[in-house]
């Protein structure tokens, strides 16, 4: 009895796989490797290596392996990408998405969590944003993850695949430790460049905007510890397992920090100086995100451990000076 993980040696997936490792989770890796690290994945978990929309190498996994439930990760890329190549996107996300619905159905697994996003509800008028927010998405990369909701809501209505998805606000941080942690390439995520720009990596860091309508003009985020999302991942399981209904859940801290605040934090985190410069607005960036997690706490009992930005920075602080070349594979 196994869990697969799709995209378990992606950022979010390899936390998520070694926490399902230590709570005693036989664990089935799924992953392409193209932005992927094999090193990321805990040792004691089973990997292959395929793509989602190979429909035979998909197939063999689920026939080779008795999978109870999937947690899908997988082929989650970037907003800037999204922007460029819209429909490269689409075929990557959602493509790869309903073969993987089909297989799972095909094959009779029923229970499914996957990672949506903050970005399916665009520039919403009123924050925190709840479940009941209308979702317009102002890029693809939001735009994939809506239909991807969607598809899985027809899957349950016409053949009883029950799923969760857990739409993320902004994700950061690494384990604790520092054995894994962020590494995308080209990184283009807030805190790692502000991290690369402290431990003398990159020159300066650019802030995309400074004139949205926010207090200080730079955007506004909600930052989540990624052990935390892996914990939300164990307990929408755990949900499905006890037969609950498909549902939708937005997990982030409720508090948002601007640009500039998080390079604030990250200066007192690191006692570096920290240069930057206002630069252009980067395209399809809503300017404020904050999340009501007050569903989450609720229904599936979410308690999440780190709700101090500090906190969160100083663990990607670890894992970024301990590996400060990242994975050795890339
Ligand atoms: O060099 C940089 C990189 C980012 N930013 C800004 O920092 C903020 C955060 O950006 P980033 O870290 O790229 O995250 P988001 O674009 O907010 O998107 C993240 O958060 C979304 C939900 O909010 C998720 O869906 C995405 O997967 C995830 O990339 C935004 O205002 C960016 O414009 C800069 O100013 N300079």
């Amino acid at each position: 009895m196994a869990i697969m993980v799709t995209g378990g040696a992606g950022y979010i997936g390899s936390h998520t796989t070694d926490r399902l490792i230590e709570q005693g989770q036989d664990v089935v890796v799924v992953d392409n490797l193209l932005t992927g690290h094999r090193a990321a994945v805990n040792a004691k978990s089973r990997f292959y290596e395929g793509d989602l929309r190979d429909r035979a190498f998909l197939n063999r996994v689920f026939d080779q392996e008795e999978i109870t439930g999937v947690v899908h990760f997988a082929a989650n890329s970037l907003v800037a990408e999204s922007m460029a190549q819209p429909l490269k996107y689409f075929d990557n996300n959602d493509y790869g998405f309903i073969v993987l619905l089909e297989t799972m159905i095909a094959h009779d697994v029923k229970q499914l969590v996957f990672s949506s996003t903050a970005a399916t509800f665009g520039e919403a008028k009123e924050m925190p944003i709840t479940e009941e927010t209308p979702q317009i998405p102002t890029n693809p990369y939001g735009e994939s993850k809506l239909v991807m909701e969607k598809f899985a809501h027809w899957a349950d209505v016409a053949n009883g695949l029950r799923w969760v998805a857990l739409r993320y606000f902004n994700v950061a941080g690494a384990k604790a430790d520092g054995s894994i942690g962020e590494d995308h390439h080209p990184e283009t995520h807030l805190i790692p460049i502000v991290l690369q720009v402290a431990s003398g990596k990159r020159a300066k860091l650019q802030i995309f905007g400074g004139d949205y309508p926010t207090p200080d003009g730079t955007n506004v985020r909600d930052y989540v510890h990624v052990m935390d999302l892996a914990d939300a991942h164990i307990l929408a399981l755990d949900y499905l397992q006890a037969g609950h209904e498909s549902n939708a859940f937005n997990l982030g801290s409720a508090t948002g920090f601007s640009n500039l605040e998080i390079v604030k934090a990250a200066r007192a985190v690191t006692g570096a100086p920290i240069p930057y410069e206002i630069a252009a607005r980067r395209p399809g960036d809503p300017s404020t995100l904050i999340a009501s997690s007050e569903k989450a706490r609720k229904v599936l009992h979410w308690a999440p451990k780190y709700d101090d930005i500090e906190k969160i920075i100083a663990t990607a602080w670890t894992w970024t000076q301990s590996h400060p070349e990242g994975y050795a594979d890339k």
